[in-house]
């Protein structure tokens, strides 16, 4: 049976070292998106929406084990009965700060939670930020998922491991700059290309300091071809996605197949 999923990503304009407007905002959004004529199965967010790179100030702005937002998302999910991809938020941890995404199930459960792994040194997150130590692998709707989080769209490896481990569908919070638009739409094709999966991007807008982020929020189907894709506004992306095609494409082009990864070796 090919599964249908209804999208809805909602590319946000986020305040540096305000949470308060933030969660504002991201309630505003959600409660749009769900009365939206799409009517989606999956909201997403995008990366950091609760603090935005407010790096100077994160440890005392992060969300303390990450409860304020887990509630907030846990009950936004159960009241409307969808799946929220809750981008990823500051959580302050016993031993620092993460960049955590949490997904939670149309009952508010806890689908599965993900802290960033690679860390972006042109943003010293390294010097703020504590590094994930394991990937983001879930199950949305009775099917493997990924959540990966913005710089970690350069590590092809990361997004392999999640396809052979049967991912169909990869999400991708992110804070995304200018100017580097080209990287962005190009990386994320390939990742959807050579893994003929879904991939799933949700870019924040607006303006931090002096960075500025393009949005283009996109989605992205196993061909490479886009589903949907935003402009540079703040808004509600939408897109209707169908998890048959992955297996369709799979079986037309068998790259899983034809690897060989015992000849993947220097020696
Ligand atoms: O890799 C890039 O160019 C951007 C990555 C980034 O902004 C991030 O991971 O926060």
């Amino acid at each position: 049976m090919s599964k249908e999923l209804k999208l809805a990503l909602l590319q946000m304009d986020i305040k540096a070292g305000d949470p308060e407007s933030n969660y504002k905002k991201a309630d505003t959004m959600l409660r749009e998106a769900v009365s939206s004529e799409i009517k989606p199965d999956i909201l997403v967010l995008p990366e950091m929406w609760n603090t935005g790179y407010a790096l100077n100030e994160i440890e005392r702005l992060a969300d303390k084990d990450g409860m304020v937002t887990k509630t907030f998302l846990s009950s936004f999910s159960k009241e409307h009965g969808v799946i929220v991809v809750g981008g990823s938020i500051a959580e302050l941890r016993e031993d620092g700060v993460y960049n955590t995404s949490y997904v939670f199930g149309r009952n508010g459960e806890l689908l599965g939670q993900y802290a960033k792994m690679h860390l972006f040194r042109l943003m010293e997150e390294e010097k703020y930020l504590q590094a994930g130590q394991s990937m983001g692998r879930l199950e949305v709707e009775g099917e493997e998922a990924g959540v990966m989080i913005c710089y970690d769209i350069r590590f092809p490896e990361l997004f392999r491991s999640l396809a052979l481990g049967g991912a169909k569908l990869a999400f991708v919070p992110a804070e995304w700059p200018n100017p580097r638009l080209h990287h962005w739409r190009t990386l994320l094709t390939a990742r959807a290309i050579e893994n003929q999966m879904f991939v799933v991007a949700c870019n924040r807008c607006g303006t931090s300091g002096d960075t500025s982020f393009f949005g283009h929020s996109v989605i992205i189907d196993p061909w490479g071809e886009t589903v949907a894709e935003a402009g540079e506004e703040e808004g509600i992306l939408t897109g209707v996605i169908s998890l048959g095609l992955v297996d369709e494409v799979r079986s037309r082009i068998p790259v899983f197949e034809d690897r060989r990864p015992s000849l993947y070796t220097l020696d």
